[in-house]
């Protein structure tokens, strides 16, 4: 049984995301997803919540023929205890699939076996540019998975995104 780990921040979820996992859920038999930067939210470029980012995934995922577990992980001020970090929070698994290169560096570093998934349609996949539409007022509905739309006219997340990043009062401890 072989189980992988894949982390992002998803904000938001979208098809490149969607791609990489459907792919891994070909390859392997049980998937954990850490939703990275889990304290973060209400800031420009990362405006979900790790709560709504979970449900984002649960929704787009629900279909997904191998058994995942969705887990929020906060980031940690050192990046040379972060494997163990994650660890600490997940089930045990086998592979990491990644194609962040610190991602893929802590983890190589840990012993652990990492393979780097490609980027699917980057220009346009991309977390970046789908919040810039947002912003803009920019057709974004066609770069996610329906259920992702939902979720974010549900808690109102473009009005939300338009606040936060007109805000210059970035919040930080
Ligand atoms: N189009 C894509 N195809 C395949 N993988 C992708 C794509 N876009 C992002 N990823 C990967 O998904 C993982 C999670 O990335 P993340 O959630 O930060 O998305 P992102 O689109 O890169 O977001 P942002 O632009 O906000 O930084 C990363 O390893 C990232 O490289
Ligand atoms: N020191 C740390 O907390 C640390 C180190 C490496 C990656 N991460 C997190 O892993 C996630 C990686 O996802 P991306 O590929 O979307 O950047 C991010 O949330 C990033 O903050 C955290």
């Amino acid at each position: 049984m072989i189980r992988a780990f894949y982390i992002g921040r998803f904000q938001p979820y979208h098809f490149g995301h969607h791609t990489v996992i459907t792919r891994i859920a070909e390859e392997v038999d049980e998937l954990v997803i850490g939703v990275g930067s889990a304290q973060k939210s209400h800031e420009a470029t990362d405006p979900f919540t790790a709560g709504e980012r979970v449900l984002m995934l649960y929704n787009a995922l629900e279909h997904l023929p191998i058994r995942h577990y969705v887990l929020p992980i906060e980031d940690v001020r050192y990046n040379s205890i972060w494997v163990h970090h994650v660890a600490s929070r997940t089930p045990r698994f086998d592979v990491v699939y990644s194609n962040n290169p610190l991602v893929i560096q802590l983890f190589r570093e840990a012993g652990f076996c990492v393979k780097e998934s490609p980027l699917y349609i980057r220009d346009r996949y991309s977390g970046t540019e789908i919040r810039r539409r947002m912003i803009a007022g920019e057709k974004w509905e066609h770069l996610v998975p329906k259920p992702i739309v939902e979720t974010i006219k549900d808690i109102d997340g473009i009005t939300r995104l338009r606040n936060v990043s007109a805000s210059d009062n970035n919040f930080s401890l």
